[in-house]
């Protein structure tokens, strides 16, 4: 099966250029409207799928972000390989701010986000140990480098709520535990794109040092900006990469996880549920 390339753009990244047959399409799901639009389009001959996680304009905060519908809406739109793109603090003095790194596991401190898709009258538990499809994230990388970027495979995103940044202390907590880089969005989405069976990948562009490095002090909105628009060019050079090195095998079992995933037995589900996660899980109900 061909793949189709969705891209979920985070702060500073609201449109992809050079798409062909390039068009807006509302997409309404079971969840409600996705943070903006669907831009669909094709590139080298690939399906992509483009959406602003925050709205053009940037109108949702990381908390009222509508993870489910835009990933329902992905889905829909016959998307089979994901990737987030993000704005990150980093943990790391040699994940400098203009570096790219490609996320391999989470820690999830978001408090009170819809989380799942299935719910009461339809439960179901999937596999998270190994959160991004491995083979997605290569060609992230390989796309990341053919951009110009500074590339780091492998790192931990500790997903806060937001909106305001972190303390010193919470910021050296999570050095402390191993963390890499920092944002405020890739929880729930990455739970959502392993229920929806999508390959799924996270590319970090780090932008600042959080607020634990001794010689930049308190993480400050204005210094983000100014490394997301020096960072916007290589986001895009890497989506546009992106054709090509996508696609092919994928033993990881990404676009399996609902096998054995479902519990609740077939005379108990609420027929309004099965109907819900039809889009989402149809292939195992
Ligand atoms: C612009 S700084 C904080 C904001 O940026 C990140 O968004 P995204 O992950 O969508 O790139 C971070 O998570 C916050 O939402
Ligand atoms: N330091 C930081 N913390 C949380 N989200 C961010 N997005 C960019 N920088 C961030």
């Amino acid at each position: 099966m061909a793949p189709v390339i969705g891209i979920i753009g985070g702060s500073g990244l609201y449109a992809v250029e050079g798409l062909r047959d390039a068009a807006w399409h509302d997409a309404p799901t079971p969840w409600g409207a996705p943070s903006d639009r669907l831009l669909h389009g094709t590139l080298e001959g690939t399906r992509m799928v483009f959406l602003p996680r925050h709205g053009r304009g940037h109108v949702h905060t990381p908390t009222s972000v509508p993870y489910r519908a835009n990933v329902a809406a992905m889905k829909a739109a016959g998307v089979t390989h994901l990737v987030s793109v993000s704005a990150t603090g980093s943990f790391r003095e040699e994940m400098a701010p203009g570096d790219f790194v490609i996320v391999d596991q989470f820690i999830d401190r978001t408090r009170g986000r819809e989380g799942s898709f299935f719910g009461p009258g339809l439960v179901a538990h999937v596999s998270l140990a190994h959160p991004v499809c491995p083979h997605l994230s290569t060609a992230c990388a390989q796309a990341a480098r053919r951009a110009g970027a500074r590339v780091h495979e492998g790192g931990t995103y500790l997903a806060m709520e937001g909106p305001q940044f972190s303390t010193l202390a919470e910021s050296q907590l999570y050095r402390s535990w191993g963390c890499d880089v920092i944002g405020m969005t890739n929880m729930p989405e990455a739970r959502l794109a392993r229920e929806a069976e999508l390959h799924y990948a996270s590319v970090a562009m780090v932008t600042d040092y959080d607020s634990w490095h001794p010689d930049h002090g308190a993480v400050q909105i204005t210094e983000i900006i100014e490394t997301l628009q020096g960072n916007v060019a290589r986001a895009a050079a890497m989506v546009a990469a992106l054709p090509g090195l996508v696609g092919g095998g994928c033993d990881a079992g990404c676009d399996r996880a609902l096998d054995h995933a479902v519990m609740t037995a077939p005379e108990a589900r609420a027929p309004g549920m099965v109907d819900r996660l039809r889009p989402i899980a149809g292939r195992v109900l």
